[in-house]
């Protein structure tokens, strides 16, 4: 089943699920791409089937009746907010949990803006200083590689390591080259304009990297599109010279004989396949794997501080837990996947009992064509749970995830930034770095001192790692201008435990110093307070429908896509043939009806409780996942409470079963859509594509929308808004989504085979944003408590289509 209630406002949109147990995709594309369906119905959406029962909803109405007592704001883009104003523009009532601009020090304050949040503070310059460059240009030998990378075995001659005798005994190795040289006579045609525009979008979020971080379980964390362009371009290169040179790409096999789908090179320490060991040295050809970088070393290290920070900030300090322990990797493995390659499903179990018994964690960077991967509990292909990596993620899992089992089934071809492939040369397929360690009595604990801006504008931290890599301590904090040294923190990064304590280490906006000393040194200042509530807000719905009447409900049988059997009802008010207002009948359709004793509930088995039990605990860091799709397009992740998912249910529940409730909307023509609908506010009438006060098939005036409804939607908005201004630095305020309250909110309800047509919310004066468009359909999970915020204006270009 799926639920999801949509509201309009003047330019806003928002799809908010509310129940689910299977996973609709939502696809983005622009008019163009349908233009014959968008010409029979440019004002709503169409259907994409001819089916026989549907639905439909649309776009808010009327300004003038806006509810905006008590929301007081500004939704209009004539007046658009400058960077430095961001905070009057979109706060201007005062419900708003903006973060304060004025920061009291020490007892005195002052006006201090600790909200800007740098993105460097999450992403680190570019680590990697086109490391290859000076590599020398090796003598390339040709050699052709299969689908899966297995070189054709062609003899080799003039090359130093492809010598059958090279003089420190090594057996021959072909080389496997990830960036080959192009032929010249290969014409480069111009990428199509879809492509274009895809790349356009991926570089706008690749632009507000360290974005986009999700957790996946304890001590698991993705985060998107968190390596740079030039950090990929730079990885890359570094790989394709390392890959090519003594101890490089190899195609590897276990005992049996089988090879794995992949090349692959270790750098650190060897792993062999075979023995499931870490050696020295790599046994087939002798060759010692080379270091691994030290810009390597440093973005493992800044992207494990990073997931941390993004941890604490979500969960508080209070749960040392939930923290990924912190590493420095002795071991990197470098895989490469054409797109035929793939991984079975394994745990990475062959690190030291130490390593592995302290959780410390294993970092995976994603670089090229996506890869689907799985990840779950055990080896069950049934329990297991999927996540895409794209170029330029980074997966972490440690602590209580250190011994997931995971794989790559597939890759996706030519999914690949163009310009990544166009800077590299890189082969078609996907590079994997998977860093870990093994051993932690050999780390290097010297040489390194570093600066990480954690990303305030004006209370900017800079580490120093003093030496040993064991305290981190911030040599200074900027505020408001003056400067000075204000010791935060220490960690111990040594004992692999809790490692940022206490620092103001959000990669968020929302963080804010509750104390920095300044004056002199200065300990046990906390900077990092987060305050939770300004984010997810508290539990705004309380039991709304408590106080509903318990209606009389009678019993009434539904198909699978919820149209009544029209089985003749008596004895409810509302089903008479003729109610007094002169009414139709309307079958009653009720989104929690009363269970049948008989059934017996067999319990869930342990995989599908599992599931839940991971889902539950991403539930509990409500509010973590915040995805910019496009421009004024937001989708916040389990943003919905479990309980405010149920007092939703509930109110929509009791609004649904009373007058104005549910029905089987169809178009003119007999059509119906393959939902079941209510309108709160107005009613949208699905064959006028009209607004209108009644409904006019039974006259039913729609139910107010809830007052908790209008908190909860403007607190998405904000929530949603602070969230983009934060990656974007205030850069991009055409992005920012204005606030409007809410004068209709169409109510769906999707049984398992319900679905929606594509269609487009146009009713308003839209201005397309041709640069934005993209015509391929990208895909996006809905899960329980997921809230899309659509900003009308910027992104309704778009045809959203929900199907199922
Ligand atoms: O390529 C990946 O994403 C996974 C690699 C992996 O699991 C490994 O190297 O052990
Ligand atoms: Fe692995």
């Amino acid at each position: 089943m799926f639920f999801s209630l949509k509201m309009f406002y003047g330019y806003v949109y928002m799809v908010a699920v509310a129940d689910t147990s299977f996973k609709p995709f939502f696809f983005l594309t622009d008019a163009d791409h349908q233009p014959e369906l968008c010409k029979l119905c440019p004002l709503g959406f169409f259907l994409t089937s001819n089916s026989i029962n549907s639905t439909t909803i649309e776009v808010a109405d009327s300004f003038s009746i806006s509810k905006m007592s008590g929301y007081n704001r500004q939704g209009n883009r004539s007046a658009p907010a400058k960077s430095d104003s961001r905070i009057e523009h979109t706060n201007v009532d005062s419900g708003t949990d903006w973060k304060p601009k004025a920061v009291k020090i020490d007892g005195s304050l002052d006006s201090a803006s600790c909200s800007q949040n740098y993105k460097s503070s999450v992403t680190g310059g570019s680590l990697v200083k086109n490391v290859a460059s000076d590599v020398k240009n090796y003598n390339l030998i040709r050699i052709s590689f299969d689908d899966d990378g297995n070189s054709k075995k062609v003899k080799q001659f003039g090359d130093k390591i492809q010598n059958d005798d090279d003089d420190s005994g090594r057996l021959n190795r072909p080389v496997f080259d990830i960036c080959p040289k192009r032929l010249s006579s290969v014409i480069n045609l111009k990428a199509p304009f879809h492509v274009l525009n895809k790349e356009k979008r991926n570089q706008s979020k690749q632009s507000m990297k360290g974005q986009n971080i999700m957790i996946l379980g304890p001590g698991m964390v993705l985060m998107k599109g968190y390596i740079s362009s030039v950090d990929q371009i730079n990885i890359v290169r570094t790989c394709r010279e390392l890959g090519i040179s003594d101890g490089g790409f190899y195609q590897p096999g276990y005992s049996s004989g089988r090879k794995l789908h992949l090349q692959m090179m270790c750098l650190g320490k060897n792993w062999d396949p075979e023995s499931h060991m870490y050696t020295e040295l790599r046994r087939f050809d002798k060759a010692k794997p080379p270091e691994i970088p030290e810009s390597f070393h440093n973005m493992v290290e800044k992207a494990i501080q990073d997931s941390n920070e993004f941890i604490r900030g979500n969960i508080g300090s209070s749960d040392e837990r939930k923290v990924i322990p912190f590493m420095s990797p002795d071991v990197c493995i470098v895989n490469f996947f054409t797109k035929t390659g793939r991984l079975g499903l394994h745990q990475d179990k062959d690190e030291s009992e130490t390593s592995l018994k302290k959780g410390l964690p294993v970092v995976l960077f994603s670089i090229g064509d996506s890869a689907e991967f799985l990840y779950g509990e055990t080896r069950s292909i049934d329990e297991v749970d999927k996540v895409t990596l794209e170029s330029g993620d980074v997966l972490i899992f440690g602590g209580k995830s250190r011994l997931i089992y995971h794989g790559v089934p597939s890759i996706v071809p030519d999914s690949a930034p163009t310009s990544l492939m166009e800077a590299t040369n890189m082969r078609a397929g996907r590079l994997n770095l998977t860093f870990k360690i093994d051993s932690l009595n050999n780390l290097k604990m010297s040489g390194y001192s570093r600066e990480v801006n954690h990303g305030k504008s004006d209370c900017i931290i800079k580490l120093t790692n003093v030496g040993s890599r064991i305290k981190w301590k911030p040599m200074s904090v900027k505020i408001g201008g003056s400067l000075d040294s204000a010791s935060c923190s220490q960690n111990d990064k040594g004992t692999g435990e809790s490692l940022v304590k206490d620092m103001n280490v959000g990669a968020r906006i929302n963080w804010k110093p509750k104390a920095v000393k300044i004056d002199g040194y200065l300990d046990s200042a906390s900077c990092s307070q987060y305050d939770k509530s300004s984010v997810t807000g508290g539990s705004p719905l309380k039991n709304v429908a408590s106080d509903v009447q318990n209606y009389n409900l009678i019993p009434i049988s539904f198909d699978d896509d919820g149209n009544s059997k029209k089985v003749k009802q008596f004895g409810d008010k509302s089903q008479n043939d003729d109610d007094d207002n002169g009414r139709l009948n309307r079958p009653v359709f009720d989104i929690c009806p009363k269970r049948v004793t008989s059934v017996i509930k067999v319990k869930a088995p342990l995989h599908v409780m599992n599931k839940e039990k991971r889902n539950q605990y991403k539930q509990s860091i409500k509010g973590q996942n915040i995805i910019i799709l496009g421009p004024g397009m937001v989708l916040l992740k389990g943003y919905i409470s479990s309980v405010d998912q149920i007092n939703i249910v509930r109110t929509c529940r009791e609004l649904g079963i009373s007058d104005g409730g549910f029905y089987q909307p169809g178009y003119t023509g007999g059509t119906n859509l393959h939902l079941q609908m209510m309108c709160l506010g107005k009613n949208w009438d699905p064959e006028s594509h009209m607004y209108t006060e009644l409904r006019p098939f039974d006259k039913a005036k729609p139910p107010r929308i809830p007052e908790k409804f209008h908190e909860m939607v403007k607190k998405a908005i904000q929530d949603s808004n602070e969230f983009t201004w934060g990656n974007t630095g205030g850069l991009n305020e055409p992005d920012v989504i204005p606030s409007t309250s809410p004068d209709i909110c169409i109510v769906n309800f999707y049984t398992e085979s319900g679905r929606h047509g594509l269609h487009q919310n146009t009713i308003y004066d839209i201005f397309y944003r041709e640069e934005y468009y993209d015509k391929k359909w990208l895909p996006c999970n809905l899960q329980r408590g997921d809230v899309v915020v659509i900003c009308i204006a910027l992104a309704a270009g778009y045809v959203v289509w929900l199907a199922g």
